[in-house]
């Protein structure tokens, strides 16, 4: 007998939730979001292939999703593996012109191509692109800044321009996007230059008009006070975050800037979630609390 009402609360928990969902549904639906998945939060197979199915599911609730990912630790191993030393500077890597060959190759034929096969398990609806493809990304070089000193680190760039035709156009064709955040140098439209990919999300989701940027790393999301671990804020608003953002440490610093400027540039909400958790992007999406930090304009929830 209890085990008969276990059953009956464990469905009519699973109904609970359905229901939730549902106003979440009808607001995204039609909606473009941007996914950020950092190198960092892809640490298993079970992780990546829930990663793709969470991609397939927002896809198939009719939202128009852009996935762009990142790669830095994948990079280093084959940095590794020919011999080349990994060194970053003000949180960028430093990118001489043999290591930007490694950055390309692994981003655009390794991590890019995984990433397409998995959301393509279910059916053929990825497709990869470069921030070369139809001049997609064209970016500047940049120096990084050290102890307030600008510093040369090779082939780096921020982006300058996106023209996201390329995107659009698959989205319209009902395809989901996989960008590598590789792009032309406005200077030397021959080279390519080696782009953070928070910033690059950022410049994109901007650039779509996009409803959510949605970044997965490997923590919970911003600690006011990092690493203590009560710290872990739930919303906070750009005119907050502004304020912060000098205090914040490298590895933060970035991902919470390209927050900050996609929700200056119209972006409804920037999150940062932890990826280490499996489907954590449904319980943000589809859920009334949320998950992770929140960012949007005014600090209210959406
Ligand atoms: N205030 C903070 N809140 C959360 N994480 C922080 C903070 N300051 C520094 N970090 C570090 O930032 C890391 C995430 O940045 P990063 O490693 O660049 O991620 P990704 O590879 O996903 O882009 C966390 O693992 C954590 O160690
Ligand atoms: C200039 C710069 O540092 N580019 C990054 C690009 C990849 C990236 O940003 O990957 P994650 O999101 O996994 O950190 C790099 O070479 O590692």
């Amino acid at each position: 007998m209890s085990e008969i009402l276990t059953r009956l609360a464990t469905a009519q928990h699973k109904a609970e939730v359905l229901v939730e969902a549902l106003p979440w549904i009808r607001e995204f639906s039609g909606q473009t979001f941007v996914i950020k998945y950092g190198g960092n939060a892809m640490v298993s197979e079970n992780l990546k292939a829930a990663f793709a199915q969470d991609i397939v599911f927002l896809h198939h609730m009719g939202i128009k999703v852009v996935v762009v990912h990142g790669g830095g630790p994948q990079i280093n191993a084959m940095l590794q593996r020919v011999g080349i030393e990994s060194e970053f500077r003000g949180g960028l890597r430093v990118t001489t012109h043999d290591a930007m060959d490694v950055v390309r190759m692994v981003l655009t034929g390794k991590v890019q191509r995984e990433l397409v096969s998995l959301i393509n398990e279910d059916a053929p609806y990825a497709v990869g692109l470069s921030g070369e493809d139809a001049g997609m990304l064209r970016a500047k070089r940049r120096k990084a800044i050290v102890d307030g000193a600008p510093v040369d680190i090779g082939h780096v760039g921020d982006v300058v321009e996106v023209d996201p035709v390329a995107i659009t156009d698959l989205l319209d064709s009902r395809r989901i996007p996989v960008v590598s955040t590789v792009a032309i140098d406005v200077a030397s439209p021959r080279e390519v230059l080696n782009v953070n990919a928070d910033t690059a999300a950022s410049a994109i989701a901007a650039a779509l008009g996009a409803r959510k940027l949605i970044m997965l790393t490997d923590v919970e999301g911003l600690y006011l006070n990092w690493p203590d671990k009560s710290s872990l804020v739930d919303e906070i608003s750009a005119a907050d975050l502004r304020a912060l953002l000098p205090t914040l440490d490298s590895g933060m610093a970035p991902k919470m800037e390209a927050a900050l400027r996609a929700v200056d540039r119209g972006v409804g909400q920037a999150h940062v979630i932890d990826g280490r958790m499996a489907h954590s992007m449904l319980l943000e999406v589809f859920t009334d609390s949320g998950i992770g930090t929140q960012v949007t304009w005014e600090g209210s929830k959406a």
